[in-house]
């Protein structure tokens, strides 16, 4: 196959880790294809998707405390990436030192903010962990929107970030009132002012975002699930019904109380159904997992048509969650004649290999 006649292949070509969690030295040379990452409990294999989530998100997708990427005992950690993109080599490197603040570069030169980088890699990943965005509190849900979003429009990275920006210094303002037993309501409209506007901005965008990714949602459960069963997707917000310019209004005497801003899009929600019940209490553990396989590969499925790239694709332990029969499916639907690179982790090499093999692309196992 020409991979040069598609304009817009991706892949990750070379990856050296230092001092990245357990993994104190290592690189690899990847296949443009699949890559197997095999071995056993314990020695790395999710670490090394990880750190190719990093290099793609500026962050661990397991543990969002840079200190605690960095291996034991040492000081720093160094991930370098050599990616293929557009048929031009582009080299990501992230460094972080104990205490200091982290550093990304693209092609040697430095980032001011980590949201010019988000979206250049796009990639998502399946992995166990991602149960927490059923079992979770709304956090965990709102992460993955603002994940999903945000790789193909910055400026909603942009204003979620100065969003919470503006709502932390509020709380500080609603604690400084009580502490002193004061009000200026001119200092408060300042901060409510900004919040509505950006408010305003992301409730749209989250409600345009979910209309489109509904339908592709429940397309991708119904093509893995067995069942007949219905799913859905509804975006809970206060701001459905209410302008967020009356609700700051309506609760003011709470939020005075609560020194704390209880109304906003740092509220929202993701709510999912089985059969018009939720899916955390209502749905077997069968049903979860096709349901959150789904979710992911809607999110594939999305930023592949915004982006125009097929996404980086990382399966973690996959077998965890599906048969062979279905990661052979999940396999041939991202590798066949579109061109989306694979990395696939697992305790098995056998069974790995006879899953890859079905596919007749390329591919590499590296045993660890
Ligand atoms: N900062 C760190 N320094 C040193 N080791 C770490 C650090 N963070 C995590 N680890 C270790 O990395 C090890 C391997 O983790 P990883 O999840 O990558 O293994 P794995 O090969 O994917 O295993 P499994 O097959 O069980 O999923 C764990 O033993 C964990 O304790």
């Amino acid at each position: 196959m020409q991979f040069s006649d598609f304009q817009f292949f991706m892949f990750l070509k070379r990856l050296s880790l230092i001092q990245y969690k357990n993994l104190a030295s290592t690189s690899f040379e990847f296949d443009q294809k699949i890559n197997c990452l095999v071995g056993n409990n314990g020695v790395g294999k999710t670490n090394v998707l990880d750190s190719i989530y990093h290099l793609a998100f500026g962050k661990s997708y397991f543990n969002p405390i840079t200190g605690q990427n960095i291996m034991h005992d040492t000081e720093f950690f160094v991930l370098d990436g050599v990616f293929e993109k557009e048929e031009r080599d582009e080299k990501v490197i992230v460094s972080a030192k104990r205490g200091q603040k982290k550093i990304i570069k693209r092609n040697g030169k430095e980032y001011d903010k980590l949201s010019d980088h988000v979206g250049f890699i796009p990639l998502v990943i399946i992995s166990p962990a991602d149960r927490d965005l059923i079992i979770e509190g709304s956090d965990t849900r709102r992460k993955f929107l603002n994940n999903v979003i945000s790789q193909s429009d910055k400026d909603y990275l942009n204003q979620v970030i100065t969003y919470t920006k503006i709502l932390s210094q509020r709380n500080s303002l609603l604690k400084y009132f009580a502490a002193n037993k004061t009000f200026d309501r001119d200092t408060l409209s300042i901060y409510n002012d900004q919040m509505i506007d950006l408010g305003n901005k992301i409730h749209q965008k989250r409600e345009h975002f979910l209309k489109k990714f509904t339908p592709i949602f429940k397309s991708r459960y119904e093509s893995i699930s067995s069942g007949s069963e219905e799913v859905n997707l509804t975006y809970k917000s206060q701001l459905n019904e209410e302008s967020l310019e009356h609700l700051f209004e309506q609760n003011l005497q709470k939020d005075m109380a609560m020194q704390y801003t209880s109304i906003g899009v740092h509220k929202d929600d993701l709510v999912m159904f089985i059969n018009d019940y939720p899916v955390k209490k209502f749905g077997s553990q069968g049903q979860q997992k096709s349901f959150l396989i789904a979710l992911k590969l809607a999110q594939y499925d999305f930023i592949k048509e915004q982006s125009g790239v097929n996404p980086i694709l990382l399966l973690d332990d996959i077998f965890d969650k599906l048969d062979e029969h279905r990661v052979a499916k999940i396999v041939d639907l991202v590798t066949t004649d579109q061109l989306g690179q694979l990395f696939i982790s697992d305790t098995h090499a056998e069974r790995t290999e006879r899953v890859v093999k079905e596919t007749s692309q390329s591919y590499h196992i590296f045993k660890m």
